[in-house]
């Protein structure tokens, strides 16, 4: 189980989370909505090591965010809003290179298995010659090449085609209930967000988002 206790952040005097508590079990999708500045990626941040809170306490399992971090590093897979490839490599030579400084052990059939799950077929091509869209399924297939249990997207699906979309859509889903993965999702798009999340958090207090989700039946719930 992944547990957030009071959680607080602020840049300067602007308090971006303040006091926020959720957990997340195994299996479990969870989406995080709001407004840009809301503090989503923040959120994410924290729970991927990358920033820390001014307070408050992060478990993931058994270990303590702070003392345990390195173990909790290898549990994590994370799609930052960036993408993180290398340029003049191809499809093949990314994947080999990052699951040589993961913590995985993929063979290269298991690593453009990953890719094709991502609807990524394009294993020779160099980073640079590919869409956006491709860019993003590359960077989603490496967040999952050592088999995290924690998996934290932010906007992993901007610019990915619709059908693309509905089958990793698919996929994570099969991930979260077989694989009993955690996954933490945000995304401006409320369709995705309803179908492919259990439970969805609206961070901020503009009720925007809140009141679309409460009309759509989904008992969206206030950070
Ligand atoms: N390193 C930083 N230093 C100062 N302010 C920051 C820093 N990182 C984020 N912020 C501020 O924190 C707020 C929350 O930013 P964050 O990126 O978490 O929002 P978000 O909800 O992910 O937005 P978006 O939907 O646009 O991705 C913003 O006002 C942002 O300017």
């Amino acid at each position: 189980m992944l547990r957030i206790s009071e959680l607080t952040k602020s840049f300067g005097k602007k308090t971006i989370l303040d006091s926020i508590s959720f957990t997340v079990e195994p299996g479990e999708i969870i989406g995080l909505v709001g407004e840009n500045g809301a503090g989503k990626s923040t959120m994410l941040h924290m729970l991927a090591t990358l920033t820390t809170p001014d307070s408050g306490d992060i478990s993931l399992k058994d270990l303590t965010y702070g003392k345990n971090n390195k173990k909790i590093r290898k549990q994590i897979g994370f799609v930052a809003q960036d993408i993180a490839l290398w340029n003049d490599f191809n499809v093949k030579e990314n994947m080999t290179f990052f699951e040589k400084i993961s913590w995985g052990h993929k063979n290269k059939d298991e690593l453009r298995e990953l890719c094709l799950d991502m609807n990524l077929d394009k294993w020779d091509e160099p980073v640079k010659t590919l869409s956006g869209g491709m860019k993003r399924k590359l960077n989603l297939a490496v967040s999952l090449i050592h088999d995290p249990s924690l998996l934290l997207l932010d906007e992993p699906t901007v610019g990915i085609d619709l059908k693309s979309r509905k089958e990793i859509g698919a996929y994570l889903r099969t991930q979260a209930k077989q694989n009993e993965k955690m996954i933490l999702y945000t995304s401006h798009d409320m369709d995705e967000i309803e179908s492919l999340c259990d439970r969805i958090y609206c961070i901020g207090n503009d009720p925007f988002y809140f009141d679309i989700l409460t009309k759509a039946g989904k008992s969206p719930k206030l950070l």
